[in-house]
């Protein structure tokens, strides 16, 4: 039937080619040649063909797909068929051409937990103090205050989110509000409406304002399914927690949103990350940053995890680093949307033991945390980060004997300066 809707010079073309595996080339011609066909339909013989009714759209949509190698702002959104909420049907994405060299203008979402003040920190090395916008719905203590813009944003309410990328002229945005994997576990439909509805907000401002993206993924988007030691990139993801469902939804949905819209989405599965200057949110990892605290302070520590629970861990220097080379990373040697990166890999004894090195009084007792114990037993043991070193250039700097020596010397000097005052 098609074939006779197609014009004279294309009907000899050999449409069974589609389903042979095998020949790529051949594959990827025939891939862009049907929709491409399906747009030259006239309108008026699809809309009393409902088969074809509904492929046009859809055709259109793989002609401008990234992976087309097409920009998405080639041809108006209206194109697209169905919009996002917030995404009027006529926009055409406000791709704001910026070049590499050009000033980014960033804002940090959740900047207030572990990780994000340290986001903030390194980002405004790079891209000037006031360029950067940390936010968050708590109030910031003096010190985050004074370092630099701070507002609050609250990414349940979409307007108050749109209206701080439209007023500081936003380009980049890292999302880091979220609630990890043992408070999610505590409270169920507060994780779900800021893991899952908060990044539906996040995405549709993102691709309305022609946004960079950056939303952090997780060991913990895997589950006891999953292939353990190594976990690769692709691989089953059958998560048990709030935490690792909404996690991966929100990989999921941001790389649908980069074929279906062209938002330049970009995704790192962190390990478990070790900070010492700011304490973990509630989650399974924390007691790799809980152990420094308490080695320094009392000279004791009880664990919540088995002593052989082994776990993918970073320092949070090798992660903000990571996170930065990726949203500079060009995009032609991207070849996924969402990589694992991955550092070290320990049990608490072993961590314990390379404590020892440096404090040998240290007392460690174990006192297992039934949830959190159920949770790492289904995570990775080992990440593969293969694709990241691959596709552009990943390399961690700390490995455990390095991250426990840079610990202490920060909890050392912080507790003679505490013991002088
Ligand atoms: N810390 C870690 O070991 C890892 C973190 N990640 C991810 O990195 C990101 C940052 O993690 P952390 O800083 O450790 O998290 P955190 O739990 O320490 O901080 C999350 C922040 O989100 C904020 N928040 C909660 N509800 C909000 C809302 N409605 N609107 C705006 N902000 C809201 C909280 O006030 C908090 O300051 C998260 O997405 C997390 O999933 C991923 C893997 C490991
Ligand atoms: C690994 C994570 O995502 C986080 N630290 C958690 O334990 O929930």
């Amino acid at each position: 039937m098609l074939s006779l809707l197609v014009p004279r010079p294309w009907r000899s073309y050999n449409f069974a080619s589609v389903s042979h595996v095998g020949n790529q080339d051949e594959m990827s011609r025939s891939r862009s040649f049907l929709p491409y066909l399906l747009t030259l339909v006239p309108r008026r013989v699809t809309e009393s063909m409902p088969v074809v009714r509904m492929l046009r759209p859809v055709a259109c949509w793989m002609l401008q797909s990234p992976a087309c190698g097409c920009r998405a702002s080639v041809l108006p959104s209206r194109l697209l068929g169905t919009s996002p909420r917030q995404i009027p049907m006529d926009a055409n994405f406000h791709s704001t051409s910026f070049s590499e060299a050009d000033q980014q203008r960033v804002l940090i979402t959740g900047g207030l937990g572990q990780l994000g003040v340290g986001l903030a920190s390194f980002l405004r090395k790079r891209f000037g103090k006031d360029n950067v916008i940390l936010s968050d719905i708590r109030k910031p203590p003096e010190h985050v205050f004074l370092s630099g813009p701070f507002i609050y944003s609250d990414i349940l309410d979409y307007k108050n989110l749109r209206e701080i990328v439209v007023n500081n002229r936003i380009t980049w945005l890292f999302h880091y509000s979220a609630l990890l994997s043992a408070v999610g576990e505590a409270n169920v439909s507060l994780a779900r409406a800021v893991n899952i509805t908060g990044l539906h907000n996040v995405l549709d401002v993102a691709a309305e304002h022609g946004l960079r993206l950056f939303v952090p993924s997780t060991i913990g988007a895997f589950g006891p399914t999953s292939p353990r030691n190594p976990t690769p990139d692709l691989c089953i993801q059958r998560p048990r927690t709030i935490y690792g469902v909404s996690k991966v939804h929100a990989e999921l949905m941001g790389e649908y949103y980069y074929y279906r819209y062209g938002l330049d989405f970009r995704c790192l599965r962190y390990p478990g990350i070790i900070s010492a200057d700011s304490q973990p949110g509630g989650g399974t990892t924390d007691y790799a940053v809980q152990i420094f605290h308490e080695a320094v302070k009392n000279g004791r520590f009880e664990c919540n995890l088995r002593p052989d629970t082994r776990l993918p861990m970073m320092y949070i220097h090798d992660c903000l680093r990571a996170t930065l080379e990726v949203m500079e990373a060009p995009a032609e040697s991207l070849s996924m949307r969402t990589y694992n990166i991955s550092a070290m890999s320990f049990t608490p004894a072993e961590l314990a033991q390379e404590v020892l090195k440096h404090i040998p009084e240290l007392q460690v007792t174990y006192n297992v945390d039934p949830v959190r114990q159920a949770i790492a037993d289904s995570w990775p043991m080992n990440f593969d980060d293969s694709n990241a070193r691959k596709d552009w250039g990943w390399k961690h700097d700390f490995d455990l004997p390095e991250l426990v020596t840079t610990m202490l010397n920060f909890h050392g000097s912080e507790s003679r300066v505490a013991q002088a005052n």
